[in-house]
């Protein structure tokens, strides 16, 4: 105040180059009175955070969805690593200020189960998902998946919500019944063209189709999924997908060419939507060959098609298709959607996450039948790439996977999902290796937490650091000169241009789902703060400069932590649990250098720990 009151004086009262002196030379007298006579001032209250969250997004509604998977099986690391990417994305976006709703599933009816099923001595295939189901809870559990609704297509709501789209379809005429033959993939659940099959020979040479050598007691695979195919002729309903190939296109490439991301999927969809034309689909199946599965709503001697069940999923978790339509909450009672007061306005602001192996289900076949039945689309698909094992995709059949409860078993949780997301790009493969889980483990304790346990030496006193440095934040070139050398000057000030645009920069990454780049920040300005340390050396030094080293790089423990709660939610907030930061001052807005004045109580009381530790590699790949 004194300072400012001097500085408007000067300001008005003498010629330009007077007053620049004059300015200069009061400011170097503040700060040098300021950092000679400056006693910590306990405050009442935190200081009131530079950003908040803004307004645009308070209240803003985002719906994220995973696919729902198959209980055939144990789930698998893939299984995880697309939940995870909703979960990281809901929480990110939770932090941001929107108001958010997570739904995942199971998708329970079709040959796929009813055969699995019955080689598991199940009579009946509820029975037997009953029991799978659990699985996919309880990893989801162990993970610290955030779902708000775990959906499974037996739920008598989602049950309901496939018969209003079928009617729906059937009442605006895009559902005729016709005869169906052609090559059928019993694992896929879906019938390939002639130009997707292929002959396998004894030396693993591959015939196309028509090829004169081909003999009809072969072995066909597709060339899309590498799944047998059998050829097939049967009675079905058809949806008339080919009338939809131009408005479908028109959305993607014209009204809406943010659809589906990346840009590169995207492409490869509108490539195919124009190089053929799009075929009529079966979507129903005679109940005489799949018993397991939901009755078309005007002929029980056929069931609904799985992914014409399955897809309609996503309308079931916000109250089905006449909840989206009027615009009011379900009137089927469940806890989460009967809650929703506008189900249309979670609908259109809906992401849908998923892998790349079924991007046509997704970006072609569901965006048609939500046209036919007169529904807008969700607002975006995402598409990531697949984790691989043996070097081809992990998956159930093939049995080629790494189970992640036991990782989470010996490495935690937060450890694996960091692994995950640090080790993978959303438009390319990635490879499970165990050893550098280990490293990723190894790392957060020997960086992370090596940070936080120099600032907690009992040698130092963080409260009073705090106290002393925080309100000074905004003014770090002045701190500097408390530093001496100008080594730890220099490293002081580079560490200060990372801390100041990390939070804008992190943000970035995460609106794209760069994890990988986001989290390379993060390990960026850790790095610089070990390396700050080091430099500095604040335990050979004492009174204002070591309290100035030692607030810089407990704030980089302090902000790193707070963005990284989306990847680790239990380590980061033991973190900041560990330096006694409120929990109410754990949002956006105190990503800033001295946003919270008020930490640290306790964290230098000797016998404390960090919160991790390190295990050991147990050698298996
Ligand atoms: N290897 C993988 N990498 C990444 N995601 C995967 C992987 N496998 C499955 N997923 C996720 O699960 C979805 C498919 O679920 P599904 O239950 O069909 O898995 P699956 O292991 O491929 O099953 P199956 O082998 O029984 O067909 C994918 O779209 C993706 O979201």
């Amino acid at each position: 105040m004194w300072g400012t009151s001097i500085r408007i004086v000067v300001a008005h009262s003498t010629p330009k180059g007077l007053r620049f002196w004059c300015i200069s030379l009061f400011r170097k007298i503040i700060n040098a009175s300021h950092f000679k006579s400056r006693k910590p001032v306990r405050r009442t209250s935190t200081m009131p955070p530079s950003r908040g969250v803004p307004a645009r997004l308070k209240g803003a509604l985002f719906h994220i969805t995973t696919p729902i998977f198959y209980p055939n099986a144990r789930p698998h690391l893939g299984h995880l690593y697309s939940s995870l990417l909703c979960d990281v994305t809901k929480r990110w976006r939770a932090m941001q200020g929107y108001n958010t709703l997570f739904t995942t599933g199971t998708d329970e009816h079709g040959l796929k189960i009813q055969n699995a099923s019955e080689k598991n001595g199940y009579s009946n295939p509820k029975q037997f998902v009953d029991v799978l189901y659990r699985e996919f809870v309880k990893l989801d559990q162990m993970a610290n998946i955030s779902y708000t609704r775990f959906i499974r297509t037996t739920d008598y709501d989602h049950v309901r919500a496939v018969r209003e789209l079928w009617n729906r379809c059937w009442e605006s005429g895009y559902i005729y019944k016709g005869e169906h033959e052609g090559w059928y993939s019993i694992s896929d659940e879906c019938f390939y063209p002639e130009s997707k099959v292929v002959q396998l020979q004894g030396d693993g040479q591959e015939l196309p189709f028509g090829s004169p050598e081909i003999r009809k007691d072969g072995k066909f695979i597709n060339t899309e999924t590498r799944n047998g195919v059998v050829y097939h002729s049967e009675t079905n309903y058809f949806f008339k997908l080919s009338s939809f190939q131009n408005r479908l296109l028109t959305f993607l490439e014209k009204e809406n060419p943010h659809f589906i991301s990346p840009p590169s999927r995207r492409d490869q969809i509108i490539n195919e939507l124009r190089g053929s034309k799009l075929r009529d689909l079966s979507i129903s199946r005679p109940s005489s060959r799949i018993k397991w599965g939901i009755d078309v709503p005007q002929d029980p001697s056929q069931k609904i098609y799985v992914w014409f069940d399955a897809l309609c999923n996503y309308l079931t978790s916000v109250g089905g298709l006449q909840a989206v339509l009027d615009n009011s909450p379900a009137a089927v009672k469940h806890t989460i959607t009967s809650q929703l007061k506008m189900p249309r306005n979670w609908w259109v602001n809906t992401t849908h996450i998923i892998g790349k192996d079924i991007a046509k289900f997704h970006a072609i076949y569901w965006p048609c039948f939500l046209m036919a039945a007169g529904i807008p689309l969700p607002k975006q698909i995402i598409v990531h790439g697949h984790w691989l094992s043996g070097g081809v995709k992990m998956s159930k059949s093939v049995g080629n996977v790494v189970d992640p409860l036991d990782m989470i078993l010996h490495y935690e949780c937060d450890p694996v999902r960091w692994y995950l997301l640090e080790n993978s790009h959303i438009e390319a493969d990635g490879d499970f290796r165990e050893e550098r889980l280990h490293a990723t483990r190894e790392q957060i304790v020997s960086k992370w937490g090596n940070l936080l346990n120099r600032c907690c030496s009992n040698k130092f006193n963080i409260p009073r650091a705090v106290e002393t440095f925080a309100s000074q934040a905004a003014n770090p070139e002045n701190n500097a000169a408390t530093l001496i050398g100008t080594e730890a000057q220099e490293s002081y000030r580079e560490l200060i241009q990372l801390l100041q645009t990390l939070p804008e920069l992190f943000s970035s990454h995460m609106r794209q789902l760069e994890t990988r780049s986001a989290l390379k920040l993060l390990w960026d300005v850790i790095g610089k703060a070990n390396a700050f340390v080091q430099t500095s050396t604040p335990w050979l030094k004492s009174g204002e400069e070591q309290d100035l080293i030692i607030f810089t790089a407990i704030e980089v423990v302090r902000i790193t932590s707070i963005l990284a709660q989306p990847i680790m939610p239990t380590l980061s907030n033991a973190l900041l649990d560990r330096i006694g930061v409120d929990t109410e001052n754990r949002d956006l807005s105190r990503t800033r250098l001295g946003a919270d004045t008020l930490y640290g109580k306790g964290s230098n009381d000797k016998g404390r720990e960090v919160p991790i530790k390190k295990v050991n590699f147990r050698g298996t790949t």
